[in-house]
């Protein structure tokens, strides 16, 4: 029989899968424990991680430092693209962004994030010549009663730890931001200014497009490719080939102008492509098209972020979370396999914290007043703030004072004070208290990618989405399921690998869009409903390995933060549940590139021959030879 012809058989365990007449992948528990075994490899575990990147430099041997060179593993993100050869420690990091000149602008400039943070109701200004009213007024603002509870949130827990609560911190704060007088700073003081762009080539990508002074001005229409777990149909709407157009500019500029690898040479690069763990089958499709046919890298293989996550930290069963900017994702990881029911993507991450961020310094009078989020370097101030300011650990809430700098185009810097307290523990509380998020608008003008063999994917792609997690997340909302069943169908796949049975999966549980509610879920709950759906034995071991990786695992007392709510909330459903624990990642390596580390270390492993799949595969195979290699579906 030819190569590549696929071939039903059944496991020793009698499930169903499809076999190759090229060798099979090996089995990922054996991958995953060789690994962990293997002396040559045991440089990545987790102790080893812990040693200095000197240490690491000098126990490599020659030979496996070379190993990977000619592998590239690429972790595509909403604002990040992480890529590298395997062989590298790191990889090489670039905002996911592109600027194309258009004539005329057909998009306007897109903001860097959905306002996704409801904002308090304007309020008219005082009258100076009516004396102040002495009656209090119950505020009848919805922003305001929402605020409430999540700051009653914050003293009830500061009083549990017995901490103080800085009486009319808010006013003094107030106060203190009205008689703001910024600083400019000289421009031959200033080592960090930024070399503005007025005007350039036609298409920059990465930092570039983003140091351009007035992107619409200039006529450029500047676009993140990604967003979430799939294509950002919101800023480019449905056509898949501009969004692949711009995936394909970031990536091949970045090969080219930081890793020296030009076009011709792709033939000679194997790719390792990390992929959202709930992944949408046109955007694996359409991503593996790009890498294998319009670009002819010369074999791929595609792994989930968790899965390649756990890896990068050494752990065999761990619950994965991964707090981006634009989502979040939980998933359980078995012995070096994703369990499929337990994955769940919320709609909400670091740029709903820097919204939010913002929604509350506004409230202290933020003493930069012309600040607009739709700029990307007002934008930049905030997150910079966030990274500086923001904490999740009650006992840095107090009434302190900080400077920040606005650089804006062509101008010298300015330099503010700002007295901030509570906003900064607050901002990240928005993942556990998301009730201030607006998430219907956050769906608003996203597009579903068009795509020919329609029938068949979006059955199997409902298929994939509608979880077990996300069934019982409907818990939550005190309405469980009709008839406490889970009423929708997975699809079923018969010896030849064909769908046998194809109901159309109901969408909709008990009167609710089951993927839409596990979207809005506290971050905690989400968490608590990802190991439960594992069942009620196993779900301690996911309990006592919760791995939080992405940017946003950097906001300092996250650990604390994650455990203690997380702690409450299987204390008061199951008794005999021992402590949560949460797993910090590997010291040296920032969380947001670990998946991208993971797959590093998968791409140079020896089982790993047995998962590529090359350009021929791909013609004959296509999107299941993928599946069933690289995600043992
Ligand atoms: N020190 C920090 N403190 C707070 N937030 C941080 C810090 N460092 C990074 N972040 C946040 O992490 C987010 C980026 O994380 P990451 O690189 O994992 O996102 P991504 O993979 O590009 O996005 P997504 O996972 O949503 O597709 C941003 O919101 C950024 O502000």
């Amino acid at each position: 029989m030819p190569r590549g012809i696929p071939n039903a058989r059944r496991d020793e365990d009698g499930l169903r899968y499809t076999a190759f007449h090229v060798p099979m992948a090996p089995n990922p528990k054996h991958m995953l424990s060789n690994y962990l075994k293997s002396e040559s490899q045991s440089i990545w575990t987790r102790n080893a991680l812990k040693k200095s990147k000197a240490r690491q430099d000098e126990v490599v041997p020659p030979q496996d430092a070379r190993r990977g060179s000619q592998i590239i593993v690429i972790h595509p993100g909403s604002r990040f693209l992480r890529i590298g050869r395997a062989s590298n420690v790191f990889p090489v990091v670039v905002p996911n962004v592109v600027a194309r000149k258009m004539n005329p602008v057909s998009a306007a400039p897109a903001p860097t994030f959905v306002k996704g943070i409801y904002r308090p109701r304007p309020v008219p200004p005082e009258d100076p010549t009516q004396p102040t009213s002495e009656v209090f007024v119950v505020s009848d603002d919805p922003f305001d009663e929402e605020m409430a509870a999540v700051t009653l949130s914050l003293r009830d827990r500061m009083r549990f730890y017995k901490l103080n609560i800085t009486p009319n911190a808010t006013n003094i704060a107030k106060t203190y931001n009205t008689d703001y007088k910024p600083e400019i700073i000289a421009e031959h003081n200033d080592p960090y200014q930024l070399e503005w762009i007025k005007d350039g080539e036609d298409v920059l990508v990465g930092e570039q497009a983003l140091l351009l002074a007035s992107p619409q001005e200039s006529g450029y229409a500047v676009r993140w490719p990604i967003r979430g777990s799939n294509f950002n149909t919101r800023d480019y709407g449905s056509s898949v080939q501009t969004i692949l157009a711009d995936v394909e500019t970031v990536i091949a500029h970045t090969l080219r102008d930081r890793m020296g690898i030009k076009p011709r040479d792709y033939k000679d690069y194997s790719v390792v492509l990390v992929v959202p763990d709930l992944y949408d089958r046109p955007y694996l499709r359409e991503f593996a098209n790009l890498l294998l046919v319009t670009m002819g890298f010369k074999q791929l293989c595609a792994q989930q972020e968790s899965l390649a996550a756990a890896y990068g930290a050494g752990l065999s069963n761990a619950c994965v979370v991964d707090i981006g900017a634009v989502k979040t994702s939980v998933s359980c990881v078995d012995e070096g396999l994703i369990i499929p029911e337990t994955r769940l993507n919320l709609n909400m991450g670091g740029d709903d914290i820097t919204e939010f961020l913002h929604v509350l310094l506004e409230r202290i009078n933020f003493p930069y007043r012309d600040m607009d989020l739709a700029r990307w370097y007002d934008w930049s101030v905030m997150e910079e703030l966030k990274s500086s300011l923001c904490s999740l650990s009650e006992n840095d809430v107090a009434l302190n004072l900080h400077d920040f700098v606005v650089r804006k185009p062509f101008k010298p810097a300015e330099k503010y004070p700002i007295r901030v307290c509570d906003e900064i523990i607050l901002a990240p509380m928005v993942i556990f208290e998301p009730r201030l998020i607006q998430f219907t608008k956050k769906q608003e003008n996203m597009h579903p990618i068009s795509h020919p063999d329609i029938s068949d994917e979006v059955l199997e792609h409902h298929g994939d989405q509608i979880t077990k997690a996300m069934t019982i997340s409907t818990d939550h909302l005190n309405k469980p399921p009709v008839d406490g069943q889970i009423p929708f169908e997975l699809v079923q796949v018969d010896e030849e690998g064909k769908g046998v049975k194809t109901p159309v999966p109901a969408k909709l549980v008990g009167g609710y869009d089951v993927v839409f509610e596990a979207s809005k879920l506290p971050l905690d709950v989400a968490i608590f409903n990802s190991a439960r759906a594992t069942g009620d034995e196993k779900m301690h071991k996911y309990l006592q390995a919760v791995l939080v990786i992405g940017g946003s695992a950097n906001i300092p007392g996250m650990a604390h933060g994650l455990e203690s709510r997380l702690q409450a909330i299987t204390s008061t459903i199951m008794a005999d549940m021992e402590k949560v624990q949460i797993i910090p990642p590997p010291k040296e390596i920032d969380p947001a590139v670990l998946a991208w580390k993971g797959a590093a270390v998968l791409g140079k492993m020896d089982g790993v021959s047995e998962l590529w799949v090359t350009q021929s595969d791909w013609d004959i195979l296509g999107l299941r030879g993928l599946k069933e290699r690289c995600f043992f579906l």
